[in-house]
Parts: structure tokens; sequence; C-alpha cells
């Protein structure tokens, strides 16, 4: 399996190119099930999820073409399978959100158990409380989800009493093909939920309240083609950000949003690190050295939990300690072990790390075991002296296109080592 090699101690200047968001991506595929398309997203980015969500919809029947040049994804066709099974959703959580789609186009839909992941046991009763609330049976059995809706899904006022990103995606692409008004109280509102909205809109769909935590959507009998641009991703644009902030120098993060930034460069800014909205996208820039500065996690807009594990990367090198509170996961804190043994002084009590910095860390073989801690690894190797190598890059791979290409581009020592 390949890996990647970091020598640290390197300034990074020039330009980072963020791409379409995967947290979009995903959801936005799932919702080509709504229509017989085709959907056509730009900015569709190259990233091993896409790939395990576009051979979900083709097992399901759909004809996926991704144009890796042109950036394109285009989605048409109908569904001839009705089931997603255990062996791609076990490899990714996101394909739970075809349940919502199958189930309000063809009345039907068994999709395997997610189960939980290296983050947390991550259950799904939200999406099936939220779908039966619209009329659907549901049984599980032999590890599956069988969810059944013979004369349709019905509209109905949802109230989430937990913020659910997924929940509330799957819950709004079933409602648009719903008899009648939905609505979703408590939502979830992530900048990608909003971009799942308005490619909504744009098939067809009538959804009032987008951007807000209540979601009024009023049922049609059938929706149509769109062409939607998928949203830049702010969590790469959040990394990239710390990336600067650990290694030193200055980037222009090209067609990153600061609007969708906004927890993030707060927090980073009482570290030491400026961002700001450039012509293009945002620049970001270590000012004089980096403090220590609290951050906890909260749905949008809070300090994303996506951005945990790399800011606690940052707070590892900066000047006095930092109290970093994780509130959506039960147990993402996986990368801490790993940023110990390069030297970082960290201590987990229950949902929080205090970070106390350290001058330098020390490069090391590491390993995570998921997405956003292996990322955290590449950043403190990027600060660390001598030779850091991350394994089991496949987690990174999953959300990141090309990270060492791009690293290495604006002057970082990196580059994969392939088996
Ligand atoms: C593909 C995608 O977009 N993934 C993102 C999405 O994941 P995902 O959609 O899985 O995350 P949720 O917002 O649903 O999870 C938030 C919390 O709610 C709990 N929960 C969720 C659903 C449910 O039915 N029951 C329940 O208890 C989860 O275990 C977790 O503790 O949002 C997370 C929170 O911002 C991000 O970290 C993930 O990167
Ligand atoms: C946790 C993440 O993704 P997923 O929900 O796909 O596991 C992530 O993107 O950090």
């Amino acid at each position: 399996m390949d890996r990647i090699r970091i020598r640290g101690g390197r300034p990074l200047r020039g330009s980072i190119p963020i791409g379409g968001a995967k947290n979009a991506a995903l959801p936005l595929m799932a919702a080509g099930l709504l229509s017989a398309g085709p959907l056509v997203l730009a900015n569709a980015p190259d990233l091993a999820d896409v790939d395990t969500m576009g051979r979900l919809l083709a097992q399901h029947g759909l004809s996926v073409a991704h144009d890796r040049a042109a950036r394109t994804i285009a989605i048409a066709g109908e569904a001839t399978n009705l089931e997603a099974p255990y062996d791609l959703v076990r490899r990714m959580r996101a394909s739970v959100l075809v349940l919502g789609p199958l189930l309000a186009r063809y009345g039907e839909a068994r999709v395997s158990l997610p189960g939980g992941c290296a983050i947390g046991t991550r259950p799904v009763d939200l999406h099936l409380k939220g779908l039966e609330a619209m009329g659907a049976e549901i049984d599980l059995a032999g590890g599956y989800i069988h969810a059944r809706a013979p004369s349709g899904l019905a509209g109905a006022r949802f109230l989430f009493p937990q913020v659910s990103v997924g929940a509330t995606e799957n819950l709004l692409m079933a409602a648009t093909l719903a008899r009648g008004t939905t609505e979703l109280v408590n939502a979830a509102r992530e900048p990608e939920i909003d971009d799942l909205a308005h490619c909504l809109i744009a098939m067809g769909a009538r959804i009032e309240g987008v951007g807000t935590d209540r979601l009024r959507i009023e049922g049609v009998t059938h929706l149509g083609a769109a062409n939607h641009p998928i949203v830049p991703d702010r969590i790469e644009a959040g990394t990239y950000a710390c990336a600067a902030a650990i290694a030193g120098g200055e980037l222009l993060l090209r067609e990153a949003r600061l609007e969708h930034l906004g927890s993030v460069a707060r927090v980073l800014g009482e570290a030491g690190v400026e961002m700001v909205a450039v012509e293009g996208g945002v620049r970001v820039r270590r000012l004089n050295g980096l403090h220590g500065a609290d951050a906890m996690t909260e749905p949008y807009p809070g300090f994303a939990t996506d951005m945990q594990a790399q800011y606690m990367a940052v707070m590892a090198v900066a000047e006095g300690a930092a109290m970093i509170t994780e509130t959506i996961f039960e147990n993402r804190f996986m990368h801490v072990p790993e940023l110990n043994r390069m030297g970082a002084r960290i201590n987990v009590h229950g949902a929080s790390a205090i970070v106390r910095g350290v001058p330098a860390l020390s490069g090391a073989p590491v390993m995570a075991t998921d997405l956003r801690a292996s990322v955290s690894l590449v950043l403190a190797g990027l600060a660390a002296s001598g030779e850091t190598v991350v394994n089991r890059v496949y987690h990174l791979d999953r959300g990141y296109e090309r990270v060492e290409e791009k690293l290495a581009a604006v002057g970082a020592d990196i580059e994969r080592l392939t088996d």
C-alpha cells in the first residue's frame, strides 16, 4: 500500500487549487437517483469516495460517467436494483445517502447498515425515524435496512433531536418527491447542505429556508435534469490553511470561500494565522509565532469536527497550551498517540485534549485509522525535523486529491512511495 514521505522544515509559498467538496459531491451524486437526469456535476473532485459512490450508483443501474479531465460527473438513467450491498457500504458510510432517494422514487430500498467506524459508533437512527415519520415501513434484518413506502412517502414535520448532516440530506432528498409538505426542524446547515438544496431546486424541487435550520419542502411529482457546480471544499481549504500555519509561509487557496471557514479562520486568527478573502480565493499567512488557542467542535457554523485533527497538529507546535474539545464524535482523538510519538505533548481527558506546545516535533513512521487523522500526521511531518512516513495512505485518498503534489508544488519536501 502507498505511503507518504515528508522531510519537514520548509516554509510553504505559492497557490493551491481547492477542489469540489467530498462531502457535497457524495450527496449530490445520490441525488442522481431522484430523476432520470442527466444530472451533470461540475468541479467534481477525483477521490476514492467519489469512485465508491459512482460504483454504488452503477450497481443500482444508473449510468455514471466521470470525466476526470473535464472534472464532471454525469449521472443518468433508472435504478434497476434497489439494494446497496454491504461490500460498498462498509467502505463508505455516505452510501446510506441512497436510502432516501431510492425510497422516495421507487417506493422501496434495501441498504446495508453502515455500522461504526474509527471515529465513533455513528448510528443512523435519525435517518430511519425521519423516513418513518414520512410513512416508510422499516425493518432491520440480516444487517440490512429494508424500507418500503408502496404508495409513496407523505410530507411530515420532523424535529431532529440532534443535528445530523447525513440525516438532513437523506430526508431533504426524500421530501422532494413526497406528497405534500415536509418541515425539517433543527436541520443541519452545513454549506454542503445548501449546495445539495440548490442542486435539487435546479432539478425542479421546491425548497424554502435554505441556509437556515428549518427547511420546508413542497413535494413535486418528478424532478428533471440539471447542471450543478460542486461547492469548493472548505475542509480541504482549512487543511491547507493549517499547512501554512504549521510550516510557515504564505499560501493562496484558490477558489476557497472564507465565508465557509468562519470559525476556523477565527480560531487560527487567535493562534497567529491571518486568513483574508482575496480575488480568486483566500490568502493565509502565519504572522509571527503560533500561540495556543482553544477550539470546540460544533455543528456548522461552529468549528468543524473535520478540522479538529489538523488544528491539533498546529497546536502541537504553538507556544503555550490549547484545549481542544470534540463534541460531535465520541472517539475522534485517534491521531493523539501518533502525534505524541512525534514528540507532541497531548493528554486526553474525556472529550477534551490538552495540547502543550513543544518547540519542535521529530519525524517518525506513523499511521492513522481515519481520513482527517491521517492528514494531521502529514501536517505534523511538515513541521517535524527529519523524515516522517505516513502509512495507510488509503484514508488520505478518500478525501484529498493529490495531497503530495499540491504540497510539493508550494515547496514541501513530500513524495508518495508506491510499493
Ligand atoms: C459524508 C459526510 O458529509 N460526512 C460528514 C457528515 O457525517 P455524518 O452525516 O455521518 O455526521 P452526522 O452529522 O450525521 O453526525 C453527527 C452526530 O450525530 C450522530 N448521529 C447521526 C445520525 C443518526 O441517525 N444518529 C446519530 O446519533 C453521529 O453519531 C454523530 O455523533 O457530518 C459529520 C459532522 O459534521 C462530518 O464529520 C462528516 O465528514
Ligand atoms: C468523517 C468524514 O467522512 P465520512 O463521513 O465519509 O466518514 C470526513 O470527511 O472527515
